[in-house]
């Protein structure tokens, strides 16, 4: 008879009591945004609520195991159980109190990376500007405890996004709350430049009256080119057609449409420069517009140009626009961001004469701030919560509605998984089929979530990795596992967004040879009724049995008394059995019984159990 011994899944077990608290299983989505100290709780078995387990009120903290940072806005205890939320730039107070009633608010700025690093562990999200760092320096602190990093702002370039997935850490931003301040900035300065009103009113301050020396250029009639044709740059365009500019725009990947409805013509990178009297930059920062404005595009400027920076310095080759300006092919810049900010003393852009500049303050609006506050707050308390933010930058956005209804399946794609990877005899799984059987179209089926929790269940029980949403398929693709992912259409209600998922495990072997089907591969199939997940299959054998707690699957002749035997043993060893089920291909023939255990089984009791004759092999399974 074969025996299987579970030791090396054992580590994974987690806990079983009533009312069920689990420190973080049930939903990956919603582990991946609880920190370690909150708990879903199962207060029945078909009831689970998931959520922070206290939500009352609180007010701002410092938290008491880290040494004072340099500026903290309050001072306060900390409630026990509640996340930490560290802010480590200022933040509007809507969105303070907002984060105020479900966490631990610890705002601490002008942290050097030195003390960023240090308290990041101690904190569950971290919520930034564009003044921060988040460095994979700042992950690797976090040691995993950081869940969410929200940016209260757009440009995300300051986030190292690919060590956030790596750490399996949310990143949310406040893409829209800071459009128009950022629109209302760049037009600021493109006027302020074209009639030199800094300079002047510098002048005027020094006590001299230079009418002739700041004689301007009018605006009317020039073209302007908007560069990235987004949220601000329409603005900008919008606003600037109003000054009476003809407009004209270069973003390869804005529509016609969008740029039409408000009378401007998307032209090339280069006929942008060619045409432009003034250019306003408004793509974000990534590697393919790193100093995509360098001596060879201010060569194919028309002489004379002015440019407006309210989008990021690094779209700029600092050095070349330096030389662009000298030699007279730009006329003027008006800066608000610079490579390094703040930039250097002496930085030879800020001072020259034909540059005007702002300290980065496009956003800088007291509704901007607020509204941004607002929107950065609400996405990461709702990520803390389980929600899944439709700001996120690094992880699929998918819309609460369908969450709601995807919930009961996302936890059985876990458990499958889970389940799967216990039967596979040694390690090295390489590739994993799964399909989905349902009665709606494959456009209507979103799986991302499901084959992200069947890689969290696969590959958790076998390593310390931490798997969520975020880093699922990044982890995966780490360890050479690939899922490959089938679509069935079935009969059926398509009101039922799923009614099977089978998992198949090909070319390894099993601890389990009964979950072998004729083709050789390790094959579970299972199905959520009244929104509790079944295994209805395994290997060729139909079972049905809900899985919850822990299983053994035993395989024998069928015959009178078997369950009988089982039971007893497990009575006798004070284990609860929550159901048990018999799948036999004939009366009289093999069979396989799947027993749903509430508790643990001990060793000795897995042990009289595997020395019952009549089974010819059984495994116990951990969910
Ligand atoms: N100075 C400040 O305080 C602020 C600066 N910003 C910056 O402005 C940038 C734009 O913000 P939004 O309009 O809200 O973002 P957005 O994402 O709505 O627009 C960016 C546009 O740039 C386009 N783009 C991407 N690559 C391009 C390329 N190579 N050439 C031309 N266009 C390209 C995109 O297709 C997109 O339409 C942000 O990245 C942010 O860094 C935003 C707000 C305030
Ligand atoms: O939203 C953006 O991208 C900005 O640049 C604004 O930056 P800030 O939040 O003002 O540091």
């Amino acid at each position: 008879m074969a025996v299987s011994t579970p030791s090396h899944f054992q580590l994974a077990q987690r806990t079983s009591s009533h009312p069920r608290v689990l420190s973080s299983s049930f939903l990956g989505s919603n582990r991946a945004f609880l920190s370690h100290r909150q708990t879903l709780h199962v207060t029945s078995q078909r009831q689970i609520c998931i959520g922070l387990p206290h939500l009352h009120p609180i007010v701002a903290t410092v938290s008491t195991e880290t040494p004072p940072s340099p500026t903290v806005a309050s001072s306060h205890n900390k409630v026990p159980g509640l996340p930490t939320i560290l802010i480590a730039e200022k933040l509007g107070e809507g969105g303070l109190e907002l984060l105020r009633k479900v966490a631990n608010v610890d705002c601490s700025y002008n942290l050097t990376q030195e003390d960023l690093c240090a308290k990041v562990s101690l904190c569950d999200a971290l919520i930034v500007r564009s003044g921060t760092k988040v460095t994979r320096e700042v992950f690797e602190a976090s040691k995993g405890r950081l869940k969410v990093v929200g940016r209260a702002g757009v440009g995300i370039d300051n986030v190292d996004l690919h060590a956030a997935t790596e750490f399996g850490c949310l990143v949310v931003n406040a893409p829209t709350a800071n459009t128009v301040a950022a629109a209302e900035h760049g037009i600021a300065l493109l006027v302020a430049m074209a009639r030199n009103v800094p300079q002047a009113s510098a002048s005027l301050k020094a006590g001299k009256w230079q009418r002739n020396k700041f004689t301007g250029v009018s605006l009317v009639g020039k073209t302007l080119g908007v560069m990235g044709f987004g949220k601000v740059g329409s603005e900008v365009a919008r606003r600037a057609k109003g000054l009476g500019m003809h407009v004209i725009a270069h973003d390869p990947y804005a529509s016609e449409d969008r740029a039409h409805a408000i009378g401007v013509d998307l032209v090339s990178f280069d006929e942008a420069l060619a045409r432009s009297d003034f250019l306003s930059l408004h793509m974000p920062l990534t590697p393919s517009t790193d100093k995509i404005f360098n001596s060879e595009s201010f060569a194919k400027c028309k002489k004379g140009v002015r440019i407006i920076n309210v989008a990021r310095g690094g779209v700029i080759d600092e050095e070349a626009l330096l030389h662009a300006l000298d030699s007279g092919i730009v006329a003027q810049a008006a800066l608000d961001v610079f490579t390094v900010e703040p930039p250097k003393e002496g930085n030879k852009l800020v001072t020259h004469e034909k540059v005007i500049v702002t300290p980065h303050l496009g956003a800088s609006t007291i509704e901007a701030q607020e509204g941004v506050a607002i929107e950065i707050a609400e996405a990461v308390a709702g990520a803390l919560q389980g929600e899944l933010a439709a700001t996120a930058v690094n992880a699929p956005m998918v819309p609460k509605e369908v969450l709601d209804e995807l919930t009961p399946y996302v936890s059985l794609a876990e458990k499958l998984g889970r389940l799967a990877i216990q039967l596979v005899a040694a390690s090295g799984v390489k590739n994993v089929k799964v399909s989905y059987s349902s009665a709606r179209d494959g456009d209507d089926l979103d799986t991302r979530l499901l084959r992200a929790m069947i890689i969290k269940g696969l590959i958790e029980p076998i390593s310390d990795a931490y798997v969520n949403l975020v880093n699922a398929d990044f982890i995966a693709k780490q360890r050479g596992l690939k899922v490959i992912e089938a679509r069935e259409l079935c009969d059926g209600s398509p009101e039922v967004p799923l009614q099977t998922i089978v998992i198949k495990i090909a070319n390894v072997q099993s601890r389990f040879a009964t979950a072998l089907s004729d083709s050789g591969e390790i094959t579970l199939e299972g199905r959520v009724k009244e929104r509790i997940p079944h295994l209805c299959k395994v290997g060729e054998f139909d079972v049905d049995a809900s899985l919850e707690g822990s299983v053994i699957l035993t395989r024998q002749q069928d015959q009178p008394g078997m369950i009988g035997i089982v039971g007893n043993i497990l009575g006798d060893e004070n284990i609860n059995v929550n159901f048990m089920s018999v799948g036999r291909i004939a009366p009289r023939k093999e069979a396989l019984m799947a027993i749903g255990l509430d508790d643990e089984p001990t060793q000795a009791a897995l042990k009289r159990i595997g020395s019952i004759p009549e089974l010819q092999e059984y495994v116990y399974l951990k969910l």
